[in-house]
């Protein structure tokens, strides 16, 4: 028996999340009193896996295998479930992620709970904690069958270190037939993405119009951060829909949320309130989005945010 982490890559590199399954991985490995294997497809080196407590990582390198795609990289993760006698799988909650938990699942006759944050409270019966009704409430599932799929919500267990001596082996995977009529030809953006920033600088409808955004776009580079923006902003063609986030757009679980302009209605805060630090910055000290607050300046953006950056810039320099 064993616990299989997919350690997903982008580019050969390990992302954040993949740190944060392999950590989770360990944890249930304890529990279940046994090992946890990381499985990389395509990545360069493996020994940075070590750190977070993967005893042995099985690395696939297959040209096929350089684009996504979810059938194709399915089959491989369940291909060597089997071969490593892995009861649990363990994915990250990207979207590749979140594609991939129900093939295996229906591949291993498993049971599989997505938007988990925690490991098993109980592991007989293994008993899971999970995210519900827009990250407001939470849920313990039970899963009942003899595999399980855990799709790990991110930034809810986090990055633990646990250095252990860790080997490396090849796996030949078998290569199925991709069976899609689309595939990703290019990808057209360097930025940071919402989905996998650290830092999120995020602005509403008080920056007046799209004008206004070239202070927000230098705040997140000088931070290294995603852009975002809310609903009525992207409604009104400031800002591309792509960076809408909450209920209704894309959720946020970055470590820092920095929400500038923004009222904080429910269904904004609906997608964001996975994010661990929130700094508001607004004119009105009633906003909304202050009681969601870790820090707040109440205070026009358009002094407060050149300020930031200028002293941003300053700190870095020193
Ligand atoms: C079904 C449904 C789904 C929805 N889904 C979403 C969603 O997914 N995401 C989302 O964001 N919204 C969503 N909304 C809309 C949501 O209810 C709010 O209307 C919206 O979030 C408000 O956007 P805003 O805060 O940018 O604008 P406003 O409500 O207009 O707030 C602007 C804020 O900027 C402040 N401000 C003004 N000038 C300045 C200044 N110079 N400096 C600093 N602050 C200033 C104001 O005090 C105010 O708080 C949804 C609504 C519905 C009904």
């Amino acid at each position: 028996m064993s616990v299989l982490v997919f350690a997903d890559s982008s580019e050969g590199k390990f992302k954040k999340t993949a740190l944060e399954v392999v950590s989770y991985g360990k944890k249930v490995a304890e529990q279940l009193g046994t090992n946890v294997v990381a499985l990389t497809i395509n990545a360069s080196d493996s020994s940075e896996l070590y750190t977070y407590g993967a005893e042995k990582v099985v690395s696939v390198s297959n040209d096929a295998l350089q684009t996504f795609n979810a059938k194709q990289y399915a089959a491989v993760i369940t291909e060597v479930a089997k071969a490593q006698n892995a009861t649990v799988v363990v994915v990250d909650s990207s979207t590749d992620g979140l594609y991939l938990a129900p093939i295996i699942a229906v591949n291993l006759e498993a049971g599989c709970v997505s938007n988990v944050v925690d490991v098993p409270s109980s592991t007989s019966p293994f008993t899971v904690k999970r995210k519900t009704f827009s990250n407001k409430a939470f849920s313990n599932t039970v899963i009942s069958t003899e595999h399980k799929v855990i799709v790990v919500a991110k930034n809810s267990y986090g990055v633990h270190e646990n250095v252990v001596t860790g080997s490396t082996e090849t796996f030949e995977a078998t290569i199925v037939e991709s069976g899609v009529k689309s595939e990703k030809i290019e990808r057209v953006t360097g930025k940071v993405t919402i989905a996998d920033a650290e830092i999120v600088v995020s602005a509403g409808r008080g920056l007046k119009g799209p004008e206004n955004w070239g202070m927000v776009e230098e705040l997140a580079s000088v931070l290294g951060a995603a852009t975002a923006c809310s609903k009525p902003v992207s409604d009104l063609g400031w800002r591309p829909h792509a960076e809408h986030v909450g209920q209704t757009g894309k959720p946020v679980a970055s470590n820092l949320y920095i929400a500038i302009g923004i009222s904080g209605a429910i269904q904004h805060l609906a997608g964001i309130n996975a994010s661990k630090v929130k700094v508001v910055i607004n004119t009105d000290p009633e906003a909304p989005f202050f009681k969601a607050a870790d820090y707040g300046i109440v205070g026009d953006a358009f002094e407060v945010v050149p300020k930031l950056i200028e002293k941003l810039k300053a700190f870095k320099a020193s």
